[in-house]
């Protein structure tokens, strides 16, 4: 299989600057890589930093050493060094982003949000539309919804529209932020559904799922993320030879 994400010994330390810059280190050295049609879910307890890694994978975060390499448009790309201008095509034809969370954007259609990926990629609007429609239509989005805007939408329909967005372009590589969330139980099988029919057409997928049966069904390998260790009173012997 063709690897088409690697990432190399991130580290990632928060600095709290307006807390007496207190530093919380939560990455010490992330590496895994993921195949075309393999899907690698971090796992971990609660504060590891299992959001940390994704959000670095998308280039949201700096890390403080490392490297995260992309396969985009036929070449390696580090994602750590690239400037915002790569990022954004990166972001564009590269490397999708589906959170439950939908960032609403006033006066614009639900149809048109979940459409606009694959415009945006230069699909042809007729095509963009029937995706779009199809996608509504598996996650159970009525259709008497779909010409208005979703500020007014409920959470889960909000989510579900985030989600047929998140999936309506063919990206190499998808990153799955907690997708199935607060859905039920019809609509998250419609999620794994999904995610199956992404990894068959060769997406590699990293994602995060806080449900054990998704997880499961989807994933080909867990990442385990240790917690950082905590800071601990120096032994006797550290003592005697300070
Ligand atoms: N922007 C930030 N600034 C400072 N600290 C942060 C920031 N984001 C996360 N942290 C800290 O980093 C640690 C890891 O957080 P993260 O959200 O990555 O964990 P997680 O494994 O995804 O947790 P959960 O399973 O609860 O969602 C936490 O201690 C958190 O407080």
């Amino acid at each position: 299989m063709t690897c088409t994400l690697k990432v190399s010994n991130i580290r990632k330390t928060f600095v709290l600057h307006n807390q007496n810059g207190i530093r919380l280190p939560v990455l010490s050295g992330a590496s895994l890589s993921v195949s075309a049609g393999e899907c690698v879910v971090l796992h971990g307890r609660s504060g590891t930093g299992k959001s940390t890694l994704l959000r670095a994978l998308y280039g949201n975060y700096l890390t403080d050493s490392g490297r995260i390499e992309v396969q985009h448009q036929g070449q390696w790309l580090d994602m750590t060094q690239a400037p915002p201008r790569t990022l954004v095509n990166v972001r564009r034809h590269t490397i999708g982003w589906v959170s439950q969370f939908l960032r609403v954007i006033p006066r614009i259609s639900a149809l048109e949000v979940v459409m606009q990926p694959m415009i945006e990629q230069g699909g042809d609007r007729a095509e963009a539309r029937a995706r779009a429609e199809v996608l509504l239509t598996r996650l159970n989005v009525p259709e008497h919804l779909w010409q208005l805007a979703p500020a007014t939408f409920s959470g889960g329909e909000q989510q579900r529209v985030n989600i047929a967005r998140g999936f309506i372009a063919d990206y190499p590589i998808l990153l799955l932020d907690e997708p199935t969330a607060s859905l039920d139980a019809a609509n998250r099988a419609v999620v794994v559904e999904l995610i199956r029919e992404a990894k068959a057409r060769g997406a590699a997928i990293v994602g995060i799922f806080h449900d054990e049966d998704v997880r499961e069904q989807v994933a080909d390998h867990l990442y385990d993320i240790q917690p950082e260790a905590a800071p601990r009173p120096a032994t006797k012997q550290e003592e005697h030879s300070a």
